[in-house]
């Protein structure tokens, strides 16, 4: 596996053909068009290819012949269909598009590269166009409505490609995602997979775990939700059609990996059932020292090593233009936002700011907000 920086952008020459203009798709389409390149959508569902027309991801796949182009002039395919259609569809857009790479962003990857080789080994199946990726990015919410442009900016793209792929194909997949402003890696199909267990397809599983044990408590007990629940839980509302194909597809991985967790949650059972016993309170704090371990190792942005940064809360009156005014005097300030979260009091007409920054420019930060009359929690 390996890491490669970005280049300039806008190096992908069109015309790209999207293939499923969901959350996905339409936010690549909408990358692209930033970049002024030609890109054509086509969905099955009617309703998201237009959403997806309309937000300015690109023009519907009937306006290439319009514009002039036949199918043998798309110099790119990108499947962002579901996974469990996505090796038919690339292997119907190898055929369609004789001179295009086709590259897809399915979640999983080595069993696409398998069905694909399993068909070429039975027809004229031309896989050195073919480049299986995984853009690192996403959202729990789909469809082209919650598509954006800048999803990709500063996330891991995974390229995987199998034996076959020419150099120019991986090169084209490469350049897609640098353009879309992503971190490529390169890693086997079979190492993707593993890899992705434990990241992501773990915390979404544990995070519905987690989500699923509220459904029968009550309301008073919910409102007493602070931001643990809500940081642990927003995957939870991910789309559940989507990730019965992600796990189906990944479960190997995903049962060894769940043996261990059972294992933890065996040992913490264990210990809370006789929490004065000798040793017991050494077990769990070797259980939350473990995690703080864990926790440490995620990298921050930009792919680079994990770095901790110092928040700050600003108290904003809830009112049209305030957030706006705030960005702008903390650009005024001159320092640089790592991270921002919004959160409202209920029942208060006050929104809360929460802003990261790193921790050598915190101090400054509140000083001067506090100057100019914000109201600073630290
Ligand atoms: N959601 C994420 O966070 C995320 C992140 C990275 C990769 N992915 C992958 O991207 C792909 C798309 O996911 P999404 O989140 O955009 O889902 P989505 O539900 O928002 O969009 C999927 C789209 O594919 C269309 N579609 C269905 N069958 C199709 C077919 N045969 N041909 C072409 N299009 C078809 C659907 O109508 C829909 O518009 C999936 O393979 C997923 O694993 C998702
Ligand atoms: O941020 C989110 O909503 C995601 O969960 C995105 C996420 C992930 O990071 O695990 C989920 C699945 C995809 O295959 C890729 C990205």
């Amino acid at each position: 596996m390996s890491a490669f920086g970005m280049h300039g952008p806008g190096q992908l020459t069109g015309p790209v053909v999207i293939l499923g203009t969901g959350l996905l798709g339409a936010s690549i389409g909408l990358g692209l068009r930033g970049r002024d390149v030609e890109v054509y959508l086509s969905d099955p569902s009617p309703t998201n290819q237009a959403v997806a027309v309309d937000i300015g991801a690109g023009l519907p796949l009937s306006a290439l012949a319009e514009r002039g182009h036949d199918d043998g002039a798309v110099r790119l395919v990108v499947v962002a269909s579901p996974p469990d259609v996505t090796a038919v569809v690339v292997e119907s857009a190898l055929t369609t598009y004789p001179n295009a790479v086709v590259v897809d962003i399915a979640s999983v990857k080595a069993g696409i590269l398998a069905a694909l080789t399993e068909s070429a080994a039975r027809s004229a199946l031309d896989l050195s166009r073919y480049v299986g990726t995984h853009p690192m990015a996403g959202r729990e919410k789909s469809g082209p409505v919650a598509a954006r442009g800048e999803l990709f900016t500063s996330m891991p793209w995974v390229l995987c490609p199998g034996p076959e792929a020419s150099p120019a194909a991986q090169e084209t997949a490469r350049t897609l995602a640098l353009d879309l402003g992503a971190i490529v890696y390169e890693f086997t199909p079979v190492e993707h997979d593993e890899a992705v267990a434990l990241v992501s397809h773990l915390p979404q599983v544990m995070s519905s775990l987690l989500a699923s044990r509220l459904q029968e408590v009550g309301e008073h007990s919910l409102s007493l939700a602070g931001n643990g629940l809500r940081d642990t839980t927003r995957i939870a509302a991910s789309d559940p059609k989507l990730w019965v194909q992600i796990l189906g597809a990944n479960a190997g991985p995903m049962v060894e990996i769940l043996h261990g967790v059972r294992d933890d949650l065996n040992r913490l059972i264990n210990t809370l059932e006789d929490p004065e016993a000798p040793g017991a309170r050494l077990d769990l704090a070797q259980l939350m020292s473990e995690g703080n371990a864990g926790q440490a190792r995620i990298p921050g942005k930009h792919g680079g090593q994990a770095r901790s940064y110092a928040w700050l809360t600003v108290l904003v009156d809830d009112r049209p233009g305030q957030i706006a005014h705030l960005l702008t005097e903390i650009g005024e300030i001159g320092v640089n936002l790592e991270d921002m979260r919004l959160d409202h009091s209920s029942g208060q007409n006050v929104g809360m700011v929460e802003l990261s920054v790193l921790p050598s420019r915190h101090d400054a930060l509140v000083e001067e907000l506090s100057k100019r009359g914000w109201k600073v929690l630290q």
